[in-house]
């Protein structure tokens, strides 16, 4: 009976310092001023988000509360804020202290995985990866990958063809076709792969790279509890494998295809523009990524810090497992949200004649007599430029993941963050925020328009997006007149997935120009 007692009473006294801990974090936001939801002391906010997406969420807390608001994921506190100060200190000026980028639950450990790339790594490791990486992502580099481009963009038409020719109406579901374009274009420029994914929708690339993308929105219990308990994150991870080891995970597959890939291209070292060939160039037999972020002082190092500041040297190389891991970052990264924003430009172009017609008479204009769009001559269509902008300003899919993580504690804007907390861009509350709207532009801050992030942890494949975007374009535009099929639903229904997304695929009719 005695030890019954003891275990009662050990265990209501855990619970309460618990709690008292829990209560204790949470005041953070009280002390510092900041507006925002009541916590739970167990989950924070986040049962926020199952009820609804955290885009839309966040809008909705920047109507209640303001421009700055903090609320908890579990203990962690986020700072989440549209104003441009803030944003501009934490992203740009004290990018050194915010290199952080936020951390989901169940994922792999940044400072101490073999299979962490450049989306999750921090520090000198980032810096690394960034420094090697960056190269493949040249004006140089993207005008030798232009004509690949280019050839997936005239499979899209074929393919585009013969849906049309399947309905009376001409009806077309365009994103699953823009998928399917961006994932080709995509294998075929980073790994040098020539796929036929456009042509056929089973294809092996597709039906994993969307079950990997299906799989983040799989697990909200595991996601619950690893946000609720994050210092048992190596449980939850641990838990997550076994998962997949019981029921087969859809990374495998991609991570086999493209070890055979990095085999063959090693015996085969013929040059090539794709993204593969550039770091296999950079790839460093060692042991471990640590001994490539340890300082070193030999030729061909780095000698700046994050900011590019003091200095600190860095080693160019990478190891074969993180070329295999940097190769599947840029399938995944790299097709969605390429294909997503693609759809809310031609849904936007449908539903907007005028402007359709705008972008095509300049493509008219200054590709005359049927020119083919290059990489050189799309960087005089300045409208087309502009519509592009502002359909991501209208959308900013990939809103999500522009956060960070402060190191030490400092002074941002009159606040004083702490070490650990987490601040995030509400950047759907700040596209839309009447100041920032397009005739504004001229006088407008830059980080009022960050549908790619900010700073030195900005999008790397930012340029690569563009091009690929506005060759799409030009190919589409010259040969179809869009508008919208009769069952396209308005106002378009969102969805929140790895981007921000339609909830059902857009039909659109696709009507060849005489
Ligand atoms: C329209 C298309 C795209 C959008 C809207 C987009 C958006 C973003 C955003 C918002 C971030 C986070 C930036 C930050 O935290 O400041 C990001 C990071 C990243 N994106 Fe993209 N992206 C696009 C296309 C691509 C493509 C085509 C690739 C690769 C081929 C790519 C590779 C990456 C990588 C590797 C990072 C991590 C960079 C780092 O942490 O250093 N993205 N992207």
């Amino acid at each position: 009976m005695f030890f019954t007692y003891l275990l009662l009473f050990t265990l209501a006294y855990l619970v309460a310092v618990f709690y008292w801990q829990r209560r204790r974090q949470m005041r953070v936001f009280k002390e510092m001023g900041i507006p925002g939801p009541e916590p739970n002391f167990l989950f924070g906010n986040i049962l926020a988000f199952w009820a609804k997406p955290m885009f839309k969420t966040f809008q909705e807390w920047h109507k209640t509360y303001g421009e700055t608001f903090g609320y908890f994921e579990g203990p962690t506190p986020v700072l989440v804020t549209s104003n441009t100060e803030i944003l501009h200190q934490v992203f740009i000026k004290q990018f050194n202290n915010f290199h952080k980028r936020k951390l989901w639950p169940v994922q792999v450990d940044p400072d101490n995985d073999e299979d962490v790339h450049l989306f999750f790594a921090r520090g000198q490791r980032w810096k690394r990866l960034r420094s090697v990486v960056n190269p493949a992502f040249t004006a140089t580099k993207m005008r030798k990958m232009e004509p690949q481009m280019n050839m997936c963009a005239d499979v899209l038409v074929e393919v585009m063809d013969k849906a049309a020719e399947q309905s009376e109406e001409k009806r077309v579901l365009i994103t699953e076709l823009f998928r399917r374009l961006t994932l080709n274009t995509i294998v075929q420029c980073a790994l040098g792969i020539q796929d036929n994914t456009i042509r056929e929708p089973e294809s092996g690339f597709l039906r994993h790279c969307m079950g990997v993308i299906e799989d983040t929105t799989k697990q909200p219990v595991l996601y619950a509890l690893g946000f609720t308990f994050p210092a048992l994150s190596k449980l939850w991870m641990a838990i997550y494998k076994y998962m997949h080891y019981i029921k087969f995970n859809p990374v495998y597959w991609l991570e086999e295809k493209i070890n055979d890939c990095v085999q063959y291209r090693k015996k085969n070292p013929e040059p090539s523009p794709d993204l593969l060939r550039q770091m296999l160039d950079a790839r460093f037999e060692v042991k471990s990524f640590r001994d490539l972020d340890a300082p070193a002082s030999k030729e061909g190092h780095e000698e700046t810090d994050l900011n590019g500041n003091i200095k600190k040297p860095v080693l160019r190389s990478l190891t074969e497992n993180e070329v295999v891991q940097h190769a599947l970052l840029f399938l995944m990264a790299g097709y969605e949200t390429s294909s997503t924003s693609l759809g809310y430009i031609f849904y936007e172009l449908a539903t907007n004649p005028h402007v359709q017609q705008a972008v095509r008479q300049e493509i008219d204009e200054l590709l005359p007599e049927g020119e083919e769009a290059n990489y050189d001559n799309i960087r005089n269509l300045k409208y087309m430029d502009k519509v592009i902008s502002e359909t991501l300003r209208k959308y900013p899919l990939a809103s999500n993941v522009i956060a960070r993580q402060c190191g030490e504690t400092c002074q941002v804007a009159g606040l004083t963050i702490p070490s650990g907390m987490l601040v995030a861009a509400n950047a759907w509350a700040l596209h839309h925020d009447p100041k920032f709207t397009p005739e504004k532009k001229a006088a407008r801050s830059s980080m009022a328009w960050i549908p790619f992030g900010a700073g030195p942890r900005q999008c790397i494949g930012f340029r690569f997006a563009w091009v690929q975007m506005k060759l799409v374009l030009c190919k589409l535009l010259r040969r179809y007149q869009f508008e919208p099929a009769s069952d396209l639903k308005e106002p378009l229904e969102l969805r929140e997935g790895a981007t921000i997304l339609f909830k059902e695929d857009v039909p659109l009719r696709v009507l060849p120009l005489s």
